[in-house]
């Protein structure tokens, strides 16, 4: 079992453990009406976290949303409203999101906006949303013009990672999970990337301790960073602050929305990071080995290396829409060497390019 604490101004915890949903009636404080919004697929998980949190004084309302990206759209917010709005919710009620990364970005949207900020608790079901989407209090939706246009900080109240639910997740949502974690071992926590290195087979694996150790690690990293910068400013005390989280995500997020979520998350953020490294080398001297380390750990867990099938323009009008962006600069989140990052900032459009080839060839 292990706690991770965020120390932020709204303080909670995330729990990690076998089991870990049936602290669930512990978060509902005083709300007499839940709404559990789920992932359809998860439909049992969902009654389970219903019969947790509801009692004689606090009544459930499920609402079964799309799985996956689907759900992150203007229209099933309004639906998700619109149902709020029939059933009377008011300040003092509580949303549980229960689902992936997409689910509880929805979720967590949604209580940020009814009446402007209702409590919402978190029931990720992914390794990604264990260790990423459904901590740090990002929420938000997508628009056809790019991926997470729209959203609020707005953090849970508790977050609960039961280890047990990751029992019947696909491998190829699990492999994507583990490249956020990858992320954090690039960025910073060298200890991340020993284990995974020793053993990506451990790593993969939802019941070995190992994976549990790497969760937790993530869950902590994030909490790190964070604790020290809620709502992303472009430098804390003259550091990176939050932006570190976006490693990888200028082109990740790029490919992804170009590829309609036919790729996963943390599919297009690992061709991201790769990018990101080829970036470092030319800009930021990261060393050549330091590169090679970014392919052989995200080859290890069976992410993709190499990519090249959009073309590059496209590409760069929707990087040219990432947050990070500030007027026509783009900036990028980059390595000086391994957990030693520092920001790239208008990098020549060339050098953009270039590295976009180099990404094509799977060395
Ligand atoms: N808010 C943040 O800080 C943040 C951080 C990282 C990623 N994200 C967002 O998270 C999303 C990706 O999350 P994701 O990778 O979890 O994807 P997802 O929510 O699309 O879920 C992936 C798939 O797994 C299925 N699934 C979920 N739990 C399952 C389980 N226990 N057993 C079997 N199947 C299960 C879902 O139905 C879906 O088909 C993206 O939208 C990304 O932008 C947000
Ligand atoms: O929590 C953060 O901050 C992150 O950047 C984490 C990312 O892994 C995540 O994909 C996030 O949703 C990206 O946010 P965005 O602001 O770049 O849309
Ligand atoms: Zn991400």
């Amino acid at each position: 079992m292990s706690t991770v604490r965020f120390a932020t101004d709204h303080p909670y915890t995330v729990e990690i453990d076998n089991g870990a949903l049936q602290k669930l009636p512990s978060l509902t404080g005083e709300a007499t009406r839940v709404a559990v919004i789920y992932a359809e697929p998860l439909a049992e998980v969902a009654l389970e976290v219903a019969r947790l949190a509801g009692s004689a004084t606090v009544s459930v309302l499920s609402i079964g949303v799309p799985e996956g990206e689907a759900a992150k759209t203007p229209e099933i917010a309004t639906s998700c409203w619109r149902t709020l709005a029939a059933a009377g919710f008011t300040r003092s009620d509580l949303i549980i999101g229960v689902g992936g990364g997409a689910t509880t970005d929805l979720a967590g949207f949604v209580a940020a906006s009814w009446l402007r900020g209702v409590s919402y608790v978190s029931v990720p079901t992914t390794v990604l949303a264990m260790v990423d989407a459904s901590v740090g209090g990002k929420t938000g939706i997508d628009l056809p013009e790019g991926k997470n246009l729209v959203g609020a900080f707005h953090e849970p109240d508790g977050v609960i990672a039961d280890l047990d639910l990751l029992g019947t997740l696909p491998e190829r949502e699990v492999r994507s999970g583990l490249a956020e974690v990858v992320k954090a071992g690039f960025v910073r926590d060298e200890r991340i990337r020993e284990l995974i290195a020793a053993s990506p087979s451990g790593a993969l694996d939802v019941t070995s301790a190992r994976h549990a150790e790497l969760i937790r690690r993530a869950v902590q990293f994030k909490a790190d960073v964070v604790s020290l910068d809620l709502r992303e400013s472009t430098s804390v005390g003259g550091r990176i602050g939050r932006e570190l989280l976006n490693y990888g995500h200028t082109l990740g997020h790029a490919i992804e929305a170009w590829e309609h979520f036919r790729m996963r998350h943390g599919e297009a953020v690992a061709l991201g990071m790769i990018f990101a490294a080829q970036l470092s080398r030319r800009v930021l001297g990261l060393p050549d080995e330091a590169v090679a380390v970014h392919r052989q750990l995200i080859g290890a867990l069976g992410l993709p290396t190499s990519y090249q099938r959009a073309p590059f323009a496209e590409l760069r009008e929707l990087m040219g829409r990432d947050k990070k962006t500030r007027g026509q600069a783009l900036r990028f989140v980059g390595l000086r060497n391994l957990s030693d990052p520092a920001m790239i900032v208008a990098p020549s459009e060339a050098i953009l390019e270039e590295c976009y080839a180099e990404l094509g060839r799977d060395q």
